[in-house]
C-alpha cells in the first residue's frame, strides 16, 4: 500500500497542477477537502510562513504527512503587490475575475514596458504536525502583465500573466508546457530532488 501525502489546498487549479507535478513522489495524495479538513487562516507576512500554516494545519487534522502551497503575483509597478495578498487583492472572498479586473484597473495608462512581473511559489512538506526540519522548495517564474485577459486554461492571473519565451499567457499554454515553465513546476521539481535525496541517505 502506497503511503498517504495530504494535499493542503482548497483550490482546484492549483490541486489539477500539484496532482500531475507530485504524481512521481510515489505518494498516494488526498485533498484535504475529502478529509473534511478545514480552511486554515493564512496569517503570514511571507509565502514561506503560509506555507508551513497550511502545511502543519493539515499534517495536524490528518496525522498524515502534509504538502501546501502558497504562491502568488508580485508586480513591479505595484511595489511587489498583491504578493502574500494575491488570492484576496479585491477583498476576502475575491474570485480570481475580480482579482484580475482590479489588477488591469490598477495598471491603467502603463505601458507595456513597465509591467513586468513574477510569480512565486513556495512549497512546504511536513511529515508531521511536529516535524522539526520541513522541506521548502521555491520557484520564480517572471513574466509581464498584459492589456487584456487572453487564453482558457489555467486559473488564477493566468489570463493576464505573459510568459516572455512565446509571448502566449500562461492560459495558453498545454498544462504540461505550463508545468514545465512555472514558478510551481520549479518549486515541484526540487521538493522532489530533496526527498529523493533524503530517502536514500
Ligand atoms: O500558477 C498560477 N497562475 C495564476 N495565478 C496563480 C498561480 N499561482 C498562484 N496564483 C495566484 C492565485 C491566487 O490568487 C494566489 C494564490 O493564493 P494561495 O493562498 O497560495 O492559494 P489559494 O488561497 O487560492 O488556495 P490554497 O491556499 O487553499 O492552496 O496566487
Ligand atoms: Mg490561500
Amino acid at each position: 500500500m502506497r503511503r498517504k501525502l495530504v494535499l493542503a489546498s482548497n483550490n482546484a487549479g492549483k490541486m489539477r497542477e500539484l496532482q500531475a507535478l507530485i504524481s512521481m513522489l510515489g505518494f498516494e495524495i488526498v485533498p484535504q477537502g475529502a478529509l473534511g479538513i478545514p480552511e486554515v487562516e493564512e496569517t503570514g507576512a511571507s509565502f514561506v510562513e503560509n506555507a508551513l500554516i497550511k502545511a502543519y494545519h493539515a499534517a495536524r487534522h490528518s496525522g498524515l504527512p502534509a504538502i501546501a502551497d502558497d504562491s502568488g503575483l508580485e508586480v513591479n509597478a505595484l511595489g511587489g503587490a498583491p504578493g502574500v495578498y494575491s488570492a484576496r487583492y479585491a477583498g476576502p472572498s475575491a474570485s480570481d475575475d475580480e482579482n484580475i479586473d482590479k489588477l488591469l484597473a490598477a495598471l491603467d495608462g502603463i505601458e507595456p514596458g513597465r509591467r513586468g512581473a513574477r510569480f512565486r511559489c513556495v512549497m512546504a512538506l511536513v511529515r508531521d504536525a511536529d516535524d522539526a526540519d520541513p522541506i521548502i522548495a521555491e520557484g520564480c517564474w517572471e513574466g509581464r502583465i498584459g492589456q487584456t485577459r487572453r487564453g482558457g486554461g489555467g486559473f488564477g492571473y493566468d489570463p493576464v500573466f505573459i510568459v516572455p519565451e512565446t509571448g502566449l499567457s500562461a492560459a495558453e499554454l498545454s498544462p504540461a508546457d505550463k508545468n514545465r515553465l512555472s514558478h510551481r513546476g520549479q518549486a515541484a521539481s526540487i521538493l522532489a530532488d530533496r526527498l529523493r535525496d533524503l530517502l536514500s541517505n
